[in-house]
C-alpha cells in the first residue's frame, strides 16, 4: 500500500536521486538535452515508463530543457512511487 513518506524517509530517499531537489511535497529535476527532438524522445520514453507504473510526472518542456516534477497527487505528498519513477527517469537520461 502506498504511504506518505515522513521527512526522514524523504531525506533518505533523496540520497538515491542526487540530481533531484525537494520542493515541499514535490521532487524536481531539470536537465538540458542537445536538441528539441532529443528532449521529446526522452519525454516519450518517460511517458511509457509512467504508464507502466501508473504514476505520472508533471513535465515542463522548454526547447531543450526538461523539468520533471514528481508528487503522489492522490495523497498530496511524496511516496516511494515518486522516487521509483525518479530513478527510472535518471536511468533514461544516463543511457543517452
Ligand atoms: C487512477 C490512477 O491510478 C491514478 O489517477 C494515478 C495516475 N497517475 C498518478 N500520478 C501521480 N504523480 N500521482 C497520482 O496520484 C497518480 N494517480
Amino acid at each position: 500500500m502506498t504511504q506518505l513518506l515522513n521527512d526522514s524517509a524523504v531525506e533518505q530517499a533523496l540520497g538515491t536521486v542526487p540530481e533531484w531537489q525537494r520542493e515541499d511535497a514535490v521532487i524536481v529535476r531539470t536537465t538540458e538535452l542537445p536538441s528539441f527532438p532529443a528532449a521529446i524522445e526522452v519525454v516519450d520514453r518517460v511517458a511509457e515508463l509512467a504508464e507502466e507504473a501508473d504514476h505520472h510526472p508533471d513535465i515542463d518542456i522548454r526547447w531543450r530543457t526538461l523539468t520533471f516534477r514528481l508528487s503522489t497527487h492522490y495523497l498530496g505528498g511524496l511516496t516511494e512511487r515518486d522516487f521509483a519513477l525518479a530513478r527510472q527517469i535518471d536511468e533514461v537520461l544516463a543511457a543517452r
